[in-house]
């Protein structure tokens, strides 16, 4: 069954199209990695999907239900969850405090189950060592759990990551590719975009390419990587 489904979805700013009459169908389960060139629009598609911008025209579905009108709360409490390329906690709280805001306001959860769900996302996260910390004076590494944390305290059933590994160092990664292994089993599909191809690759089940508003390529990372188009779009080939 799909989870999310896309369709004709499209974006513009003034003339230019961003997103063209795009399709998508995610089933539950996925690990869908997006690349493409700087400007591609990945960004923009994950601002669709999450609700921070409304499409020019089309619509989308999660699981089942259209949701091109709602709020980006609404989207939250609905089971969609997201980190930034450039993460931007409140920088004057703690960890925990970081991660109980994003519960309470994004998941709509009661303080006590909240309280719950922080604690359960900063082990997972591996974060529970810093929770007292102003989250001002984290590593990146521990920035980028951070964001992690605050959207899986949201329990989300689809979880959308941007960039997360940008700027990591490989051993860094693996972290987090960890963590993101444990979301995945425990039921969420995911949509990552990456720049960091040999970490999308270790846990993507499918990939895509986006150009020109679109996906162009389509099927598993092997064949994605080794398609003609996909190398000279995204690789310079
Ligand atoms: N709010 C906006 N107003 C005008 N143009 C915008 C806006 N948001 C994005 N764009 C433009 O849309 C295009 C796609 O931007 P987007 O950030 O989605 O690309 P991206 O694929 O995520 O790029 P990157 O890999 O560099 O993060 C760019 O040309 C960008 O300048």
């Amino acid at each position: 069954m799909s989870i999310l489904v896309a369709d004709s979805l499209s974006r513009s700013f003034g003339a230019v199209n961003v997103i063209d009459r795009l399709d998508l169908r995610l089933d539950a389960g996925e690990i869908l990695g997006i690349i493409g060139p700087n400007g591609a629009g990945k960004t923009t598609f994950f601002n669709l999907i999450a609700g921070v911008m409304r499409p020019s025209g089309g619509s989308i579905c999660f699981e089942g239900r259209d949701i091109t009108g709602l709020a980006t709360w609404d989207r939250c409490r609905l089971g969609i969850g997201r980190t930034y390329q450039v993460p931007k906690p409140y920088a004057h709280m703690s960890v925990y405090e970081n991660v109980l805001v994003a519960a309470v306001h994004g998941g709509g959860l009661p303080l006590r189950d909240a309280h719950n769900e922080v604690e359960g996302a900063l082990d997972l996260t591996g974060l529970s060592h810093a929770h007292a910390i102003p989250s001002g004076q984290l590593t990146l590494l521990d920035l980028k759990r951070l964001e992690l944390c605050r959207a899986l305290s949201i329990r989300p059933r689809l979880l959308l990551l941007d960039e997360i590994a940008g700027g990591l160092t490989d051993a860094e990664s693996h972290v987090l590719l960890d963590i993101i292994r444990h979301v995945h089993a425990r039921g969420a599909a995911i949509i990552w975009i990456e720049h960091v191809i040999h970490a999308l690759r270790r846990l993507a089940t499918r990939l895509v390419v986006l150009y020109s508003g679109n996906f162009v390529v389509d099927g598993t990372p092997e064949e994605v990587l080794a398609d003609a188009r996909a190398k000279s779009i995204y690789l310079g080939e």
